[in-house]
């Protein structure tokens, strides 16, 4: 039979959990490439997947802290649409669900006002569509850039790129590192093309795509997330979505260690986007869990976690609404493009 939760229990908690003080972080201005310590960072693949394996398992929030995580999460979704058959048509529906993530009925009974997502991610000749279909919002538009996803357009082109987009109207831009920098070791290759593509963004936020799965190494992962950080980039984040092998919680641990090593180093906090493949959201509370233990609950908030994901907003309005109910909808009721 279907178990409903009293709204008064459950919706104090939720709102307890879910509003969050709004705090505004210096932007990373980068530093030096300092050679010294990147050749000093190592990285212990079976310690990393060891941590990463009791991850699920520990992860013990229930009812209304779920609920509260699950909105929480919702705020934090770039929510994706990256496909060579794109439309305008499909930019506005996804934007659509962007303004308006879950039904507002279920955010009533949970105690909530309206909530949005972190921001809506697109090719560049999908910003137009966005930006009117956003209108009135501020939910930013992110534009994936530099020859996405394989990132092998000439360095001209790629540079051009950035700021066509920034012009168009995003102020988010997910790059694309070359991967043969980081699999030949030329770290300094790889600082100098991010600190030129961080300069290239202006004002627009900088979110580096490492393609975590083509770099070989745990080893490379985190000093290639050093690097990144070193040359200016305000979020560091695993993958295109188009990789073999996406978003995976031994990586996350790489690199959000990373980012721990460079915030006790600098006092300057670095955002993290894992992307591809997250889906359900158990797995998006592993992942803010995660952030929690590893970084704090700082680092659980939009301004510096994002999910680039494309699905999983259709999982959590079904398990929000399970929360409420007792029972499940349909799966196409919740689809978003
Ligand atoms: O950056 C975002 C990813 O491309 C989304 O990947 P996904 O479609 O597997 O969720």
């Amino acid at each position: 039979m279907a178990t409903q939760n009293s709204p008064t229990q459950s919706t104090a908690a939720v709102q307890a959990q879910t509003h969050l003080p709004q705090v505004t972080e210096p932007r990373n201005q980068g530093m030096d490439l300092d050679m010294d310590w990147v050749r000093r960072v190592q990285a212990n693949p079976s310690a990393i997947e060891r941590r990463a394996a009791s991850l699920p398992a520990r992860r013990s929030v229930k009812k209304a802290h779920q609920a509260a995580w699950l909105l929480r999460a919702i705020t934090c979704i770039d929510l994706t649409t990256l496909s060579g058959d794109d439309t305008a048509r499909r930019v506005e529906r996804l934007c659509a669900k962007a303004r308006q993530p879950v039904a507002q009925a279920l955010l009533k009974s949970l105690g909530m006002g309206p909530i949005t997502v972190g921001a809506v991610c697109v090719y560049h000749e999908m910003i137009p569509a966005a930006r009117a279909a956003l209108a009135g919002t501020n939910i930013p538009i992110a534009a994936v850039s530099t020859g996405f996803p394989a990132g092998l357009s000439p360095l001209e082109l790629r540079i051009r790129e950035i700021e066509m987009s920034v012009e168009a109207g995003a102020s988010e831009i997910d790059i694309v590192i070359s991967r043969r920098h980081v699999l030949s070791g030329d770290w300094q290759a790889l600082y100098d093309e991010m600190r030129a593509f961080r300069a290239a963004c202006g004002e627009a936020h900088v979110k580096a795509i490492l393609a975590t799965g083509e770099l070989g190494s745990l080893r490379n992962v985190a000093r290639a997330s050093l690097v990144c950080m070193m040359a200016g980039a305000d979020f560091i984040k695993t993958s295109t979505g188009k990789e073999s092998v996406n978003a995976t919680l031994p990586v996350s641990l790489g690199m959000i260690r990373a980012i721990r090593d460079y915030y006790e180093k600098t006092g300057i906090r670095v955002g993290y986007k894992p992307a591809g493949g997250i889906s359900k959201a158990k797995d998006a509370i592993t992942y803010l869990a995660m952030m929690k233990e590893e970084l704090g609950d700082r680092w659980t908030q939009p301004d510096l976690f994002r999910f680039g994901a494309s699905s999983l907003l259709n999982d959590i309005e079904r398990q929000l609404e399970h929360f409420m109910t007792g029972s499940y909808s349909a799966g196409y009721r919740h689809a978003s493009s």
